[in-house]
């Protein structure tokens, strides 16, 4: 085995996010990266980062101490011969949504030291939040460089792998909840005869109280209380926004994400 510390197979978007935060922060050298995946036009941009970079997923697994799975769910079956080579002496790391430690070693067709991770995009400006867990065969720290890797962009939570459904959930998709939610705001601004300043508007409001949601003490609740005015217009808002059973719908919203995550791990 050569000597790269970390193998990546599928060079996409997370995966580029993991490789630039860990090279940021310094938990790796550019250099003891390898990265995988059919598309050249991928692989350059982590070859302008001074990755290693290969079309063939076999050579990430010859050559790397560590692999990381950066694919969809979908396609493991299809690359499940590339993983066959994975000695006893090497830890998986799988970010891929549904996939159960055991079902990934299933799929490879022998025990697999198999570390799980759900990120997110946030990891992309240094505020992620991953949850980890892992498999049955792995080893006393086999989880430290996904931990090291994950905390250099943004903060790692231990969970127990029947959770990592409901973790994919809320914090896995959970930022396309509150893009979801700009989008709307967005829209409602320019209904309400705001036009240039729309995005400005809601992009600093919702930058502006989740920065305030984290550095505060008080609940979610009691921060949106001393919004509301008793009688007045952020009341008007809540209140239709109850009517609507919006919180309801997050809930329903959740429930569906997670059951799709048991799905694809079927
Ligand atoms: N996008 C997100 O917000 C999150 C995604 N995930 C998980 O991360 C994984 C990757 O997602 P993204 O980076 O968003 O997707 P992506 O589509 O940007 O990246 C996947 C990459 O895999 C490559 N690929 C396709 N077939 C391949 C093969 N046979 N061998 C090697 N590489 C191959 C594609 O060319 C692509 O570059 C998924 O499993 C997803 O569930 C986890 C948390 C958050
Ligand atoms: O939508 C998905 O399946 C992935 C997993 C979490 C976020 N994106």
């Amino acid at each position: 085995m050569s000597g790269y510390r970390l193998g990546l197979i599928g060079a996409g978007n997370m995966a580029e996010a993991i490789a630039r935060s860990a090279v940021e922060a310094g938990v790796l050298e550019a250099g003891q990266i390898v990265a995988s995946d059919p598309s050249a036009e991928r692989l350059s941009v982590f070859e302008a980062m001074g990755v290693a970079v290969t079309q063939e997923n076999r050579r990430v697994v010859g050559e790397s101490e560590q692999v990381m799975l950066a694919i969809k769910p979908q396609v493991l079956e299809a690359i499940a011969g590339d993983l066959s080579g994975l000695s006893s002496d090497q830890v998986l790391i799988s970010i891929m949504a549904g996939l159960g430690t055991a079902k990934i070693a299933a799929v490879i067709g022998k025990p697999v030291r198999v570390v799980r991770v759900m990120p997110n995009t946030p990891v992309m400006v240094g505020k992620g939040m991953a949850g980890v867990c892992v498999g049955a065969d792995t080893q006393a720290g086999d989880e430290d460089l996904a931990v090291r890797l994950f905390e250099s962009g943004g903060e790692v939570v231990r969970v127990d792998e029947s959770l990592m459904d409901a973790v994919t959930a809320v914090s896995g998709s959970g930022p396309a909840y509150l893009f979801y939610l700009a989008e709307a705001m967005i829209e409602a601004a320019g209904a309400v005869g705001i036009d240039a300043d729309a995005e400005r508007l809601v992009r600093q409001t919702i930058y502006g109280s989740a920065e305030l949601l984290v550095r505060s003490d008080e609940s979610a609740g009691e921060l949106r209380r001393r919004v509301t005015s008793p009688g007045g217009t952020t009341a008007a808002a809540i209140e239709r926004l109850e009517a609507s059973e919006v919180r309801a719908a997050v809930v329903r919203a959740i429930q569906a994400a997670r059951d799709r995550g048991r799905e694809l791990g079927a």
